[in-house]
């Protein structure tokens, strides 16, 4: 190999991110990135080709990263090399973006002509400008007609304050400004550096599991070369392996004879112990390693946690193989066995927030074929006991007993609600009435300004954001971040049915809230719980006192029962999605109880006036 030529080859590679607010046009621009540089085929060209878990291109939203080459032939005559790393622009998935961008020396900013820039659009482009990334301002959609890309420029100018005088005007859909956006790659975005006669020094920011061959390493070198044959070495978890192949995604997998500092790629090497590989590792020669890995990335701490249990008991050892494949490539999914007297053995599992909740749900019943049943996502609780004790909480059912209890503190995020003037009120009301602190009010321009709660945790994760949705008709934009724990008026409701403590229904409010939650949720159970041959007592408890209860009736011969009634929500989806697959009960004692009861505590009153 000659590496001159690979040092002259360097300066044309380009390597940059899309980061936009979720729906702001990053899949639909990327496909037209595609197109444009004929990376793609145009009979092969699926909408949103980057979304490649089917998943993805249902929801229509992105959520794993995903990196592509494609050669483009710019004006200065020259061939470039783009590798392009697409980003999810959900709340939920914001640490997936930090570890796309680490892989990158550019970012493409895409901001909607019509909405201008919003809640994520900064949280995002600050990670950018923390890396020192140039940023490459695009603003989208200048097709609809209510698009004012003068006013969402001096957006961009006043909120972030960068030099938009040349911004992009752009319309993916229509595939307008995407030459003039791919020029101003080649000349913002600087080539990588990286020394190719150094060791191998490479960032595995993805990984996922091949039946064929094995752990697929997704890496950006930084330094030196590797090719088939070479040895390397993971330097954090210290394990060594042969490299059969390495290649790139273009999009497909494509096989090269190297990778050189710069470029990004793929790495295959028989690696069949999945726990020796986790993103953020740095790869390096075995026989002559880098002295120091690479930064890696921040943990991420899960802050929604729930049960999943397999419906067929049988299939425990299956979830955890599914759970430990899925991990590979999500490094936020936590998980750890645990066991419930109405459900039997299953998984504690922490997530980043509901959307990837139901995401790992999804993934685990498609990818691995389980049925599972999973309890209401509940936040981690620290609990001082009389003791002297300090023990996390993260299954509402093993809160300690009331008179055990000292003080129960909760996780608080500080939200950060862009909106404008004219909702500002709507928006005080809803954070209000989910016990939110008000802290403050900034104007962002003259219309907009950014409403700042710290509101608990366990008040925000289920329904907040849609509410705040319909509250505003659809103008707000939330981003958030925990801060820290506070004491709470908290207690733990537990539900009996015939008389029997259901531990997978137990939960946490505050004390206010109790006896009407309680009072919503067991008439809700008595909806959801088909009637049997017998009287079945639905009560709620604090402790030994019963706070609500009511009777699921017996079903006589004569009446033509319909047996799961609903009041069920347009917005509930986790529900929705129970409907739309087969039943499934779980006989707890003598009840058949089915999986939408587990989750009748997500909803809330403003979910039934949405609803009714
Ligand atoms: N009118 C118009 N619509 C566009 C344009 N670009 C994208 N859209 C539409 O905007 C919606 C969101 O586009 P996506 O590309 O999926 O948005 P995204 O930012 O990738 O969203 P996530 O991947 O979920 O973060 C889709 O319905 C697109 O068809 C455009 O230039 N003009």
């Amino acid at each position: 190999m000659d590496i001159d030529k690979m040092k002259e080859h360097q300066k044309y590679i380009r390597n940059f991110s899309i980061v936009a607010h979720i729906d702001h046009g990053k899949s639909t621009l990327a496909d037209r990135i595609l197109e444009m540089t004929d990376t793609v085929a145009k009979r092969d060209m699926k909408n949103q080709l980057l979304d490649n878990m089917d998943l993805e291109r249902e929801r229509g939203i992105t959520i794993k990263l995903n990196a592509v080459e494609l050669k483009y032939h710019a004006k200065d005559g020259h061939d470039y090399e783009f590798h392009l790393i697409d980003t999810p622009g959900h709340v939920d998935f914001s640490y997936e973006v930090s570890r796309s961008l680490a892989a990158c020396e550019g970012a493409i900013l895409v901001v909607d002509a019509a909405q201008g820039v919003e809640a994520q659009t900064l949280a995002n482009v600050y990670l950018a400008i923390d890396d020192d990334l140039e940023i490459v301002p695009v603003v989208n959609k200048i097709d609809l007609p209510s698009a004012d890309p003068d006013r969402v420029k001096k957006e961009i100018e006043d909120i972030i304050g960068l030099d938009t005088s040349d911004a992009v005007l752009a319309s993916a859909k229509k595939g307008i400004g995407i030459e003039e956006l791919l020029e101003q790659i080649v000349q913002k975005v600087p080539a990588p550096q990286g020394d190719l006669d150094s060791p191998l020094k490479a960032l595995v920011f993805d990984s996922v599991y091949d039946d064929y061959r094995g752990v697929v390493l997704s890496v950006r070198l930084y330094d030196g070369l590797v090719k088939p044959g070479d040895k390397i070495r993971l330097m954090n978890s210290g394990s060594e392996y042969e490299v059969n192949e390495v290649g790139v995604n273009s999009p497909h997998p494509v096989q090269r004879d190297y990778l050189m500092a710069g470029d990004v790629g793929y790495i295959t090497a028989s690696i069949k112990d999945i726990t020796q590989t986790r993103v953020g590792d740095t790869v390096t020669n075995a026989d002559n390693p880098a002295d120091k890995a690479l930064p890696g990335y921040r943990e991420m701490e899960p802050m929604v946690y729930s049960g999943l249990y397999p419906t067929d008991n049988a299939k425990f050892g299956d979830l955890r193989e599914a759970l430990e494949k899925l991990k590979l490539n999500d490094a936020a999914l936590e998980f750890e066995p645990e066991s419930s007297q109405a459900l039997g053995f299953g998984f504690r599992c922490g997530f980043l927030g509901l959307l990837h909740m139901d995401v790992v749900q999804e993934r685990l019943e498609r990818e691995f074929n389980l049925n599972l049943i999973t309890t209401a996502p509940s936040v981690t609780y620290h609990v001082n006991t009389t003791g002297g004790e300090n023990k996390l909480v993260e299954n509402p059912s093993e809160m300690p007993d009331a008179s055990e209890i000292k003080q129960v503190l909760e996780p608080y995020v500080k939200a950060t609600v862009m909106v404008p003037n004219d909702y500002v009120g709507a928006v005080m009301e809803l954070c209000q009435h989910r016990r939110g602190q008000f802290e403050t009010m900034e104007y962002v321009d003259d219309y907009r300004v950014n409403v700042i709660y710290h509101i608990p945790l366990s008040e925000i994760i289920f329904d907040f954001f849609d509410n705040l949705k319909s509250a505003t008709r659809g103008y707000a934009s939330l981003d958030y971040e925990v801060e820290d724990y506070k004491q709470s008026d908290l207690v733990k409701i537990d539900i009996l049915l015939n008389g029997e403590k259901v531990d997978a229904l137990s939960f946490i409010s505050h004390r206010s809230f109790a006896a009407s939650r309680s009072r919503d949720i067991v008439g809700k159970l008595k909806n959801i719980i088909p009637r049997q041959n017998f009287e079945i007592p639905v009560q709620a408890a604090v402790g030994a006192k019963i706070i609500a209860r009511t009777n699921i009736k017996a079903y006589r011969k004569d009446v033509t029962a319909k047996l799961y009634g609903g009041d069920r929500t347009r917005r509930m989806k986790l529900l929705e999605k129970q409907k739309a697959g087969k039943k499934r009960m779980k006989a707890v004692g003598k009840v058949d109880i089915p999986q939408e009861a587990f989750m009748a505590v997500l909803q809330t009153d403003e979910d039934e006036k949405g609803s009714n």
